[in-house]
């Protein structure tokens, strides 16, 4: 009974005020005093990583009381995941746009590792952009905008999670110890549907998880998996329709024994090809 009571007072006193660590929301400040206020439009590329809009708007609206400063201070957890093609950029993009709608202060990260369409951006597969932050870990994210400017942040939108070995720690620390709403977009699944880099740990840390579907190349149903249509072997390897396709469930199966029948006709071809013959000695 003792240890119930003291527990209780130790969370009474948590929820204090002045045990609060200070946060994004309890340090939010009048706009005019953020470091950036770009026009947010997905479509336009600038220098600045940190967007809003006019009018910032509290998490939770007036009170003041310890409830109140409690509630301001927790952050969220969001989770989009799904085959590539789904749209988890474009949704996280809309999220993240959204957030900054209502005056939230937020900003993008994505892994350095994704290439494709330059650093400075995420782009979805039909065009739409956003300038980013392209980090090689997440941990990396504070020191890089300097503590100042992550205190103001709100929201932090992460795409291509799957690419950070330091997804969990960082969500943890972003929404529980400094109350940011961390919108993660990332593929839950790689091309052999095993569970890829640490996406599927947060979900035990989410608010929400949203699985998108795409189409199928080759059907038009929904779908639920990406097809790698290259011989290469490696879990990470970078690319869109040139190397992936989203696929049903029947049309990854057939996709498997296509990709291994082809394997096999190059075996032979390789073996026979003069060229190719190891001495056995
Ligand atoms: N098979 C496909 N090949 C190329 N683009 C596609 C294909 N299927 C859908 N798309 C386009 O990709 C868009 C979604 O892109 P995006 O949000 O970047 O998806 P994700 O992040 O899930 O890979 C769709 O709105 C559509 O215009
Ligand atoms: C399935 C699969 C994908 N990748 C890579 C390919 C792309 O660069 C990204 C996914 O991008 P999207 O925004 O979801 O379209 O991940 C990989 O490295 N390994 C895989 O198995
Ligand atoms: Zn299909």
């Amino acid at each position: 009974m003792r240890s119930i009571s003291a527990m209780r007072s130790l969370l009474l006193c948590a929820s204090s005020p002045t045990f609060l660590r200070s946060s994004a929301s309890a340090l939010r400040t009048p706009l005019s005093s953020l470091p950036f206020r770009p026009d947010l439009s997905c479509s336009k590329l600038g220098p600045a990583r940190l967007s809003t809009t006019a009018g910032a708007k509290p998490r939770v609206a007036g009170g003041g009381s310890v409830m109140d400063v409690r509630a301001a201070q927790s952050g969220e957890i969001h989770v989009i995941v799904g085959p590539m093609f789904a749209g988890k950029t474009t949704a996280l993009l809309r999220r993240v746009q959204a957030e900054a709608g209502t005056g939230r202060t937020v900003a993008l990260v994505k892994s350095d590792k994704d290439n494709r369409y330059g650093l400075d951006s995420v782009v979805t597969h039909d065009g739409t952009k956003m300038p980013c932050w392209a980090l090689p870990k997440l941990s990396s994210f504070q020191d890089k905008l300097g503590t100042e400017a992550y205190n103001k942040v709100d929201v932090i939108g992460i795409d291509e999670a799957q690419f950070f070995d330091d997804l969990h720690d960082f969500c943890c620390k972003a929404a529980d110890r400094d109350g940011k709403i961390v919108v993660v977009a990332g593929l839950d699944g790689d091309y052999k549907r095993n569970k890829f880099g640490s996406v599927l740990d947060i979900i035990p840390l989410a608010d929400s998880v949203t699985k998108l579907t795409a189409r199928c190349e080759l059907c038009g149903r929904r779908a639920f998996f990406t097809l790698r249509k290259t011989q290469e072997t490696k879990t990470e390897l970078i690319g869109g329709a040139d190397v992936y396709m989203p696929v049903c469930r029947q049309h990854y199966s057939d996709g498997q024994i296509v990709i291994e029948a082809t394997r096999i006709v190059m075996d032979i071809e390789r073996s026979s090809d003069p060229r190719c013959v190891v001495s056995s000695q």
